[in-house]
């Protein structure tokens, strides 16, 4: 499949086991190819009849589902991450049409998708209680229930991994689940769906509704919904957060960052460029964790910025579907116009830019409506610039400089954010203190972003609570029952 060819013609709803158009609407949204700027997709939002059919059909599913062994489950998921593997480069095509980053780094997501497939398969069958002995032979156990029906609500970002990062642990612990894709990404959670029905699972276990706000409201608000599992910005975090506790529904949170990326001038050079680029222009910079204020210990800032310039002007931007391309087209016109206006601002307050922020049109014909901006790199920024202190979710990094490490550490941890940190330092003792001051759920040591499905995933402060991946994420998905049971007689006090 080659860019601008793409259209989707089949209903985005799946429900029971199937494609459907809804039964009813809370509005028409458009999906487009960022690359082109053409639409790929006109779609219907759900409202509340489509909700509820769809909560019926889960819970249906939920009642088969909920019955069968860990392994059991264990053995479909398994099932789906090996159909995944198979149609990687079919998934990876649709995702990158549809988002926009490139074909090479869509490979590596529907990678860390079906390895959380697979590592949730395994722990599945693990699953298990307590036994607790009680005075006079009595005892005790627990069991480790799955919640019911749990709603999924994604962001625009990566929209197969963040359905499969849900999905699994979800259905690993026996729940059902109702995914809510962002609107401007509605197309490859569908072929998600479809693939867990082809592995095995019964009809209604997992279910797509699209829409926007108002279908993620209903889903949230349904008295039959035992929890929802959010990826997105704070203030929506935030509403999530109130539905939840008007329903008292337990809820993850995982919400926007501005993480800190400390360069000592002990570090491995080159491995700290590599990584201060891995930490800002992946998905063209609109991903949760990345560390954009780069904190650069002063005797290495110049060497240090040269570099970074000279590899982020390298960076191929154009076709997202071309293999050598590393940048593609942010996700919609006016979130790009919105980037563009940080870059802005930061000159406006005195940083400078040293290479970048500005608007690329790609020579191709077919990519001129594509919403392309070339990496920015901005330095003489200040603790209190506008670019340092707001999430921007575009292709921009903010260099400052230190000189010690507890300054560094009070400055990197002076956010309301805490999602990610990272340092980079050849010195081992350093770096553990480091790590262990930073207020940040996801920290990385002479490394930025990688993603193994092992460890566990989520913020501190305004960036969220609860986890994903890693063996943890079994808690937000279960709850324990205790069983006491008595083997002599009741003592009574009547
Ligand atoms: N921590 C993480 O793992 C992580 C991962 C990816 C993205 N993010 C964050 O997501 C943000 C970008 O994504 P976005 O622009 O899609 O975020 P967003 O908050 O605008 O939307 C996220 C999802 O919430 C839905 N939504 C919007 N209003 C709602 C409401 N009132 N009730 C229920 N659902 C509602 C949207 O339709 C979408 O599906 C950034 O802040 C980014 O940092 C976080
Ligand atoms: C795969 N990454 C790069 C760690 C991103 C996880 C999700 C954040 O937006």
């Amino acid at each position: 499949m080659s860019t601008g060819t793409f259209v989707v013609s089949q209903p985005l709803n799946y429900r029971g086991g199937a494609r459907v158009d809804p039964a009813d609407a809370s509005g028409i949204e458009k999906a487009f190819e960022p690359a082109t700027g053409r639409v790929i997709a006109t779609f219907t939002c759900s409202g509340e009849k489509e909700v509820n059919l769809a909560v019926q059909d889960a819970k249906a599913a939920f009642k088969i589902w909920s019955k069968k062994s860990g392994m059991e489950r264990g053995r479909i998921l398994l099932e789906a991450a090996r159909i995944i593997r198979e149609r990687k480069d079919e998934i990876a095509t649709v995702e990158t049409i549809n988002n926009g980053k490139s074909i090479f780094e869509a490979l590596w997501d529907i990678d860390t998708s079906w390895q959380c497939l697979e590592y949730y398969a395994g722990l599945a069958a693990s699953m298990a209680g307590e036994h607790i002995q009680l005075p006079g032979g009595s005892f005790g156990y627990t069991r480790r229930e799955p919640l019911g029906v749990c709603v999924g609500i994604g962001a625009w970002n990566y929209p197969f991994q963040i359905a499969c990062w849900k999905s699994a642990p979800a259905l690993a612990c026996g729940n059902a689940m109702i995914f809510k894709p962002s609107p401007f990404t509605p197309v490859s959670v569908l072929l998600l769906a479809e693939i867990y029905t082809e592995a095995g699972a019964p009809p209604g276990l997992f279910n797509v509704v699209q829409g926007g706000a108002t279908t993620g409201q209903l889903l949230c608000q349904h008295r039959d919904v035992a929890k929802v599992s959010f990826t997105g910005s704070v203030p929506t975090g935030s509403k999530i957060m109130e539905m939840s506790a008007k329903g008292i529904k337990p809820v993850t949170l995982e919400l926007g960052g501005k993480s800190p990326l400390i360069i000592f001038s002990d570090c491995d050079m080159e491995n700290a460029v590599k990584g201060a680029l891995m930490a800002n222009f992946l998905t063209q910079g609109e991903v949760c964790c990345n560390g954009t204020r780069v904190f650069v210990q002063k005797d290495i800032l110049d060497k240090f910025t040269e570099e970074v310039v000279k590899q982020t002007q390298r960076i191929k931007i154009g076709d997202p579907l071309l293999e050598d391309t590393r940048m593609g087209p942010l996700i919609n016109r006016p979130h790009l116009e919105r980037v563009l206006g940080f870059v802005k601002v930061a000159k406006e307050q005195g940083a400078k830019v040293l290479c970048g922020g500005d608007l690329y049109v790609p020579e191709d014909p077919k990519l001129k409506e594509g919403y392309y901006m070339r990496p920015c790199v901005l330095t003489n920024c200040r603790d209190d610039m506008t670019c340092v202190k707001e999430e921007i979710f575009g292709p921009v990094m903010s260099i400052l400089s230190f000189d010690t490490e507890a300054e560094v550490l009070e400055r990197a941890n002076d956010t309301t954010f805490g999602l990610a940190a990272g340092v980079f330092t050849r010195d081992i003792q350093r770096a553990h203190r480091v790590v262990a001051e930073l207020q940040a759920g996801m920290c990385f040591i002479n490394n930025y972003n990688v993603s193994p499905v092992e460890l566990p995933f989520g913020g501190y402060k305004k960036s969220g609570f609860g986890r994903e991946n890693g063996r943890v994420t079994i808690e937000y998905y279960s709850q324990l029952k205790t069983v006491c049971v008595e083997m002599g007689d009741v003592e009574s006090a009547f």
